[in-house]
């Protein structure tokens, strides 16, 4: 349920007053989802239906939230599908409701994908690496805050909750990432956390790329690892039965590469990045499990599934 800041109706129209958008015709909360609380809204203007979804950031400052909406905005204006945000009267992507950082954006068609196939794989491959082209000319610089510095620390956090095999295996990886130069291969604005559900989809036409708020500069590499870790993956019962589609994996792969080619230290340092990406997303798993964050009710994702995605790319 992400609806952790209820909305009033007077609340909303209050809201719409700083937006050239028409007047509110209905609301409905968004279950979907876990960090921030949206709303599908829709107004009236000059007699047609627009539709948008209200975003009330959770966890982010006002400060830092600029850089994800421009984000948002340049891409959109880049043919690529990101949601746009909408400028308020003052110009604006940002207001405040509820006391906290709030922004309206245009909602996009399509639905979520639950068992990708091999074409929405390929499609997904290509507009990754568009998006990185793309990025190229966004002028804005964030640091990536889920980098190995964070994974040493979130590891230090947690390492008293952890049984010794996955200490084992945690500290294993973290000594051999520390030997490897990410800096050295191409980068620039990667999404961070392409997975699944922060795609939308029409039949195989990609409609949506949401969830933008872990964007921020790093290797391009990483970035088709953490998608490939969770487009590519089956999981069929239990998480050791877990293994990847080898079929998806290339459709992805040379969709990307036939966008952006891979340079010849990319292609050396693939089988690190897939075991970066899933290293990364074991970590905050493990944390959410261990530390939820107070005060909300978190939707905890099995951790086991990247512990064992990372065993299988450590065994590769
Ligand atoms: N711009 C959008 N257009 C259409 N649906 C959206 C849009 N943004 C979010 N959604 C819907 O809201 C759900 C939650 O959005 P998401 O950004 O994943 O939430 P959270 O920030 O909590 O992770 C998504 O799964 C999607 O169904
Ligand atoms: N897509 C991730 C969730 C986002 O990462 P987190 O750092 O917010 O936990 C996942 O499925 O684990």
């Amino acid at each position: 349920m992400s609806v952790y800041t209820v909305v009033e109706q007077s609340d909303l129209v209050e809201f719409l007053q700083d937006y050239s958008v028409g007047e509110l015709a209905d609301f409905q909360g968004i279950s979907a989802g876990i960090e921030n609380t949206n709303y599908f809204v829709n107004t009236l203007q000059d007699g047609q239906t627009r539709q948008f979804v209200l975003t009330i950031f959770e966890h982010h400052s006002f400060a830092e939230l600029p850089y994800f909406l421009n984000i948002m905005a340049f891409m959109a204006e880049h043919e690529i599908p990101t949601a746009h945000p909408i400028k308020t009267l003052s110009n604006g992507y940002l207001k405040e409701l509820k006391a906290k950082p709030a922004a309206l954006v245009e909602r996009l068609k399509g639905g979520g994908v639950d068992h990708p196939n091999d074409i929405q794989c390929s499609v997904m491959g290509e507009y990754l690496a568009r998006f990185h082209q793309a990025g190229q000319d966004f002028s804005d610089f964030r640091p990536n805050d889920r980098g190995l510095d964070w994974m040493v620390s979130t590891y230090q956090l947690i390492q008293q909750y952890l049984p010794s095999d996955e200490q084992a295996m945690i500290e294993a990886e973290l000594a051999y990432q520390a030997q490897i130069d990410w800096a050295h291969l191409p980068s620039g604005v990667i999404h961070a956390d392409l997975f699944c559900d922060n795609a939308l989809f029409s039949g195989n036409q990609l409609s949506g790329i949401i969830d933008l708020y872990y964007a921020c500069n790093a290797a391009f590499l990483y970035d088709l690892a953490v998608m490939v870790n969770d487009w590519c993956r089956i999981n069929e019962g239990d998480v050791e039965n877990i293994h990847f589609d080898a079929t998806k994996v290339e459709q992805m792969v040379h969709a990307y590469r036939q966008q952006r080619p891979l340079s010849e230290e990319e292609e050396q340092a693939w089988p690190a990045a897939l075991r970066l990406a899933a290293l990364r997303f074991f970590l905050s798993r493990l944390k959410d499990k261990h530390m939820p964050r107070e005060g909300e009710m978190t939707q905890i994702k099995d951790p086991n599934v990247f512990k064992q995605v990372l065993r299988i790319h450590r065994q590769a």
